[in-house]
């Protein structure tokens, strides 16, 4: 983010506010210390702070002193200067000892955008027509391990203590926030079974909408193959009930399972029979163009001699 330019910065916006309240006979109210006609405390350090994209963010810290009200027609008056300016949109960032902010924000037209344990962020779409503003996180990302030792054709399956049917199925569950795919596998399949595995691939994504583990939001559930190299099982009292190493047979032809992990089982069957490249999606590290950071990619193999090439043969 680039700063807003001197003209259109807060400490301006407040004093002007200040200026005209007290011009029309009225006083800055005050609940902390200070004269009642001091501008508000802190005020001057508030930084206004110009996006890509022509809107404006506000990061409302060390403002202990100022009041809701104050804060409110301060802050009535920089959106009277930021429409005029042109500015599409306004994110307010409220750390969360602020929170008395918030109603005021919503008073004039501010909606919650997210928040986060400690703060919470407000937008005021000010451009033409309707809000052009990103969304927040529309889903939560599961994922189970799919264990398979090939030496013994046995899978690795659990059931839930806390389910009203107990079916079998992979152990599994949340990611943390930044953590990979493989790495939340090999995790949660070690915290739920006590079995030491590695991630060999992704097998199959589903995406399901409303889900109420999702507190009512979208749910990314991955399956990744796993490697055991350990296998002796010492699971979690507190979510399993069950835990053991089944043969793929037996969990392709039992009933009492889930119709993802049926689905599953049989395509390790196909890829145990025929070689698992024709079920994997394998993973490559990749850095990204314009942040510098690296990324994982998960596709097909792709042949060596593909990856180089330059056009058509
Ligand atoms: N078809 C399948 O085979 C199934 C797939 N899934 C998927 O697995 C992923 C989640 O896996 P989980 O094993 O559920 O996650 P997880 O392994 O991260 O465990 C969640 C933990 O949170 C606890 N918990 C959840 N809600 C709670 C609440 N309101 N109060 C107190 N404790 C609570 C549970 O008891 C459990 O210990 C999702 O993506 C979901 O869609 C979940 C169940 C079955
Ligand atoms: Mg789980």
């Amino acid at each position: 983010m680039q700063p807003l330019r001197s003209g259109s910065c807060w400490r301006a916006v407040l004093a002007r506010a200040r200026r005209a309240v007290l011009l029309a006979g009225s006083r800055w109210a005050s609940d902390g210390p200070g004269n009642a006609q001091d501008p508000p405390a802190g005020a001057g350090e508030l930084p206004g702070e110009l996006d890509r994209f022509g809107g404006v963010s506000v990061r409302l810290n060390a403002l202990d002193h100022l009041d809701p009200a104050a804060f409110k027609r301060a802050l009535q008056a920089a959106v009277q200067k930021w429409r005029s300016e042109g500015r599409v949109a306004v994110w307010l960032h409220i750390p969360i000892l602020q929170s008395r902010f918030i109603a005021p924000a919503a008073s004039l037209g501010f909606c919650f955008h997210h928040a986060e344990s400690d703060a919470s962020t407000l937008t005021l779409w000010l451009g033409e027509g309707p809000s052009r503003l990103p969304g927040y996180a529309t889903h939560q990302v599961g994922v189970a391990g799919a264990v398979f030792d090939e030496n013994t054709r046995k899978i690795l399956v659990v059931q839930d203590r806390n389910k009203l049917k107990n079916m079998w199925k992979f152990p599994g569950g949340l990611s943390e926030p930044g953590e990979d795919i493989g790495d939340t596998a090999v995790r949660e399949v070690f915290e739920e079974t006590g079995i030491k595995s590695e991630f060999r691939s992704l097998l199959s994504i589903r995406q399901q909408h409303t889900n109420p583990g999702a507190f009512g939001k979208s749910d990314m559930y991955f399956i990744c193959r796993l490697q055991p190299y350990s296998f002796t099982i010492n699971f979690c009292q507190q979510e399993c009930l069950r835990c053991e190493w089944m043969d793929l047979s037996d969990l392709v032809k039992t009933e009492n399972t889930t119709p993802i992990t049926s689905r599953v089982a049989r395509l390790l069957l196909y890829g145990y029979r025929e070689g698992f490249d024709k079920i994997d999606l394998t993973m490559e590290e990749l850095p990204a163009v314009y942040t510098g950071l690296f990324y994982k990619l998960y596709h097909k193999e792709l042949p060596d001699n593909y990856k180089t090439v330059t056009g058509m043969c």
